[in-house]
C-alpha cells in the first residue's frame, strides 16, 4: 500500500507479531490530555489504501485499561480516497493527565474489505421471528427494583 511517511523518523505503522491483526500506530508529535479531553494526534502519515478496503482506527487496550484511552469514534474510518493526514482521535476517561511522546503508539490499524450496498426501495418487507421488537425486547435485562 502506498505511503507518505512525513513523519520523518517515525516508524511506519507495524504488525507488532505475525498474528497481529492491527499494525501499530504512533504518534507524530507531543501532546498531554488533560482528564476529560480529546485530541486528533497527528501520525504524519498519508496513505492510498486499495479500492475496496478501508483501515479502522482502534483503541489499544493496554491504553484503555491502564490509562483510560480511547478512540471515541472507534472504530475510526479512514476512506480508500482520502489523501489527507491521517489522524487518531484519542479520549482520556481517565483520572490523570496522559502524556504522548512523539514515537508512542497510539492507536491500531485494522484494513478490512468494504462491502458496498445498493438501495431497493419496496412497498414492504418480509416479516421475521424478531419482527419490530429491538432494544431488550427479548429480555436479559432486569433493572434494579423490578
Ligand atoms: O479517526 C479518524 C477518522 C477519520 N479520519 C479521516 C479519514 C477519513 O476518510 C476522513 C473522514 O472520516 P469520517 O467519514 O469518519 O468523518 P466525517 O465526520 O463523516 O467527515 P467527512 O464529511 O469528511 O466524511 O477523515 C481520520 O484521519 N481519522
Ligand atoms: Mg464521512
Amino acid at each position: 500500500m502506498k505511503i507518505l511517511p512525513h513523519g520523518q523518523g517515525l516508524d511506519l505503522p507495524a504488525y507488532a507479531t505475525d498474528g497481529a491483526a492491527g499494525m501499530d500506530v504512533v504518534s507524530a508529535e507531543d501532546v498531554t490530555l488533560a482528564p476529560g479531553a480529546r485530541h486528533a494526534v497527528a501520525t504524519g502519515l498519508a496513505m492510498a489504501i486499495p479500492p475496496g478496503f478501508e483501515i479502522q482506527v482502534r483503541p489499544r487496550s493496554g491504553l484503555a485499561l491502564k490509562h483510560g484511552i480511547s478512540v471515541p469514534n472507534a472504530p475510526g474510518t479512514i476512506d480508500s480516497d482520502y489523501r489527507g493526514e491521517l489522524k487518531v482521535i484519542l479520549i482520556n476517561h481517565g483520572a490523570q493527565p496522559f502524556e504522548i511522546l512523539r514515537g508512542d503508539r497510539v492507536a491500531q490499524l485494522v484494513l478490512a474489505p468494504v462491502t458496498r450496498a445498493a438501495w431497493l426501495p419496496v412497498q414492504e418487507l418480509e416479516s421475521t421471528e424478531r419482527g419490530e421488537g429491538g432494544f431488550g425486547s427479548t429480555g436479559g435485562v432486569v433493572a434494579l427494583g423490578s
